[in-house]
């Protein structure tokens, strides 16, 4: 799917999806941490009527999967998030809506699709507000904010191209404004420029509280890796946290989610629901998260592979795959259901267990 979606994208979108910060060493080492992590499987157990059936974010899932925010789809393909969301519809997954989603949060909910809005801290506080009130009116289950980016990683491969947005790819949800900003400038991303105007740095735990007081929806933090934080999150009054480098696009040397993920978990002991993104390529990887200690996983790359190799069924492929390769690998590894999954025991390649 990644080579069929590579030959259909232009150089720029490819670059903008693909690529990582810096030496792109953690977006390596997500695919490479989740590859070490090996299973003990258990036999003999009755999987005949195994099911991957459980809930996420207080919303019941076939599978534990959930769709990672993903800015700009429309530069994939021209439906863009609405494609993206009716596949996740179909398969009874939920869609988060980037804020730099490039379709209207109403028109992805119109799809059927469980949605979830994801936020930044915007300078502008008023837009903040604005946007909560309409993922709250659009009947978003959730809000995911976002605390990894004070400012976007340094991507390399998007400042080499000197990226600059089609016209066709605006921030439908933030008024448009700003696409197609003037001519590409070999060593500056306009993408990475236009958000330096949106994004406000100063992002502190007073202001993740004072996020929690403005809605009564379930507050999701994306971009949790240190348990000191995962404890904070949780003070903070989190429904849950998505342990997350955001791929490998902020902090090059960031650690990766699956060696991160268990002493969030510790941390967390149960306080509020774990989730894990960067590396998931596959039903094992999901396992593997599962039997780490998640809840779900948030699938980011791989379904805009499939979005703009494709469009809508093409991410249904993906969403198919993954599913079967789970439901493969939990009969394999012993497990009825995903609360077994999540005893399983596992080991890292070259360690103990
Ligand atoms: C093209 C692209 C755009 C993204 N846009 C956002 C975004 O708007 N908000 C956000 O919180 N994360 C964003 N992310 C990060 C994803 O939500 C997720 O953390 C990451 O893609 C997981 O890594 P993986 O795709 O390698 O599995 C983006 C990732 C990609 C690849
Ligand atoms: O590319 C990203 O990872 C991302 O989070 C983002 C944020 C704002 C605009 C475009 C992309």
């Amino acid at each position: 799917m990644r080579a069929a979606a590579g030959a259909t994208t232009t150089a720029d979108a490819w670059n903008f999806v693909e690529g990582g910060s810096g030496g792109e060493h953690t977006m390596r080492e997500n695919g490479l941490a989740f590859d070490r992590v090996r299973l003990l499987p258990r036999v003999a157990v009755d999987v005949a009527g195994r099911t991957a059936r459980t809930r996420l974010l207080g919303l019941p899932v076939p599978v534990p999967l959930a769709v990672a925010p993903m800015a700009y789809q429309t530069w994939l393909h021209p439906d863009g998030e609405v494609a993206t969301a009716a596949a996740a519809a179909a398969a009874g997954v939920p869609f988060v809506v980037s804020m730099m989603a490039s379709r209207t949060v109403e028109d992805i909910a119109a799809t059927g699709a469980a949605t979830v809005m994801q936020l930044y801290w915007l300078r502008d506080r008023g837009l903040f507000r604005e946007l909560i009130g309409r993922a709250e009116a659009a009947g978003c289950a959730a809000l995911m904010l976002t605390v990894d980016v004070p400012l976007l990683g340094r991507r390399l491969r998007d400042m080499r191209g000197g990226l600059v947005r089609p016209a066709t790819v605006v921030a439908a949800n933030l008024g448009g404004a700003g696409g197609g900003a003037g001519a590409g400038r070999a060593g500056r991303s306009e993408v990475a420029l236009h958000t330096k105007v949106l994004f406000d740095p100063s992002l502190s735990w007073a202001d993740v509280a004072w996020v929690r007081s403005v809605t009564r929806l379930p507050l999701v933090l994306k971009g949790i890796l240190d348990p000191d934080d995962a404890a904070l999150a949780v003070d903070a009054g989190a429904d849950a946290v998505v342990v997350s480098n955001h791929g490998g696009r902020q902090l090059d040397g960031a650690v990766a989610t699956a060696t991160a993920l268990p002493a969030v978990v510790d941390a967390i002991a149960g306080r509020c629901e774990v989730l894990v993104d960067s590396g998931i390529r596959g039903g094992v990887d999901v396992l593997k998260a599962l039997a780490l200690g998640a809840a779900g996983v948030l699938v980011g790359r791989p379904l805009l592979w499939g979005l703009a190799a494709g469009g809508a069924p093409g991410v249904t492929r993906v969403f198919d795959l993954i599913s079967e390769e789970l439901h493969e690998a939990m009969a394999l590894a012993g497990c009825p259901d995903v609360d077994s999954a999540r005893r399983l025991r596992t080991s890292v390649a070259g360690g103990g267990c």
